[in-house]
């Protein structure tokens, strides 16, 4: 006799497994941050925020305050994507105010000098330590979610150095040496499937890829250079970890948000503002549970314009997989009570 094997139970992982629920599940783009005071108290005693990163305790602590908070569906490591150019031999710091510095990998002896993919996991066994902490300290009925960024977004800060308004510096070692530009790529992703496996193995259930530039390439480039990364990672992981969900946010992809749903074989596509529910509902959900996308500010703004998106999004998305989420991250700026709105009107009776 066969048995079945048993559906997930918890919110997250039946949407993404393709259900569609009545009330969808909700977390929020760096929800551990800036906008609650508990978070800047945590950090202040971390020193800053890499010695937070690199914290487990204080990393698991400032991971769990949302939850303890506003009772999430989802908790994100809290980490940073920028902790894999340093793993891979960056230095990486960051300036108050201004955001983060790397030494660009082009003035350092090009990829050739970076290490190997394989050779991360010592720098990076304090984040799988958070991981291990969360696995055994959240609440059973939240989903950990870890994550990395994608190949394109992490290359353009180990190109520049920092981060910049239309990705200059990496368009520019893509048109001029190609070959180079496609080495790194390639160590990205080889370095991105170790640390996401390895983040399965400490006890993430859901891993999701952050391709916040991915809206700078055009045509052929957002195939080749954001999804065609993002789909072998995804394949390679779902080869490592069988069933393991995976989301892919290749922000900014405007219409091909469709293609890249198709492309990636991820069971989620996290979208952005700039497309409207409506559209994403006809031309994504069907092929995949759609993640997302109220505008940030709403939760600087609040009122009545945020308990009526919130429910045009959850309306609009009601027919299929959705998991509720901002459509970028939220700012320092934000009202913690708009947070506690939001939730409220996602799951208020309709
Ligand atoms: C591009 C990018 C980065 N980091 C990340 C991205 C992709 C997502 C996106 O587009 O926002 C991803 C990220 N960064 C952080 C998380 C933790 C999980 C979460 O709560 O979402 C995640 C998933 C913590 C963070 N990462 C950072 C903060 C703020 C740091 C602080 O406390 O001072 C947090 C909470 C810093 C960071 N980290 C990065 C930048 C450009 C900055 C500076 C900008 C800023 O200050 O907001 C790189």
């Amino acid at each position: 006799m066969s048995i079945a094997p048993t559906p997930p139970s918890k919110l997250l992982l039946r949407a993404l497994a393709g259900e569609t629920l009545p009330v969808p599940p909700i977390w929020m783009m760096r929800q551990a941050g800036r906008y609650l005071p508990e978070y800047r108290a945590t950090r202040a005693k971390a020193g800053d925020f890499l010695s937070l990163c690199y914290n487990p305790d204080l990393a698991a602590e400032v991971t769990l305050q949302p939850i303890r908070r506003y009772g999430f569906d989802a908790s994100i490591l809290f980490a940073d994507i920028l902790l894999v150019p340093q793993a891979l031999g960056l230095d990486l710091w960051f300036v108050t105010g201004e955001g983060p510095r790397l030494s660009p990998v082009t003035e350092k002896g090009g990829v050739a000098a970076l290490k190997p993919a394989d050779a991360i996991h010592e720098h990076l066994a304090p984040v799988y330590e958070t991981v291990k902490i969360l696995a055994r300290e959240l609440p059973s009925e939240t989903t950990l979610i870890g994550f990395a960024g994608a190949p394109w977004t992490v290359a353009t800060y180990m190109i520049a150095g920092r981060g910049t308004p239309d990705q200059g510096p990496a368009h520019a070692l893509k048109d001029e040496n190609r070959p180079e530009f496609e080495a790194l790529i390639e160590r990205i992703t080889q370095a991105t499937i170790e640390y996401l496996s390895a983040q399965v193995a400490a006890g993430a259930e859901v891993v999701k890829l952050f391709d916040s530039w991915a809206g700078s390439l055009r045509g052929d480039d957002l195939d080749r250079y954001s999804i065609a990364p993002m789909a072998r990672i995804t394949r390679e992981l779902k080869a490592r970890h069988p069933g393991l969900p995976v989301i892919a946010f290749p922000r900014g992809a405007g219409e091909r948000f469709a293609d890249a749903a198709r492309a990636i074989g991820a069971d989620c596509i996290a979208i952005d503002d700039a497309v409207s529910p409506e559209w994403a509902a006809e031309h994504v959900q069907p092929i995949a549970c759609v993640q997302g996308n109220l505008a940030s500010r709403h939760m600087v703004t609040g009122g009545q314009a945020l308990i009526d998106e919130t429910r045009r999004i959850r309306d609009a998305f009601s027919k299929g997989p959705h998991v509720f989420n901002l459509g970028h991250g939220i700012t320092p700026d934000a009202d913690p009570e708009n947070v506690a709105l939001m939730i409220e009107t996602l799951r208020e009776a309709r």
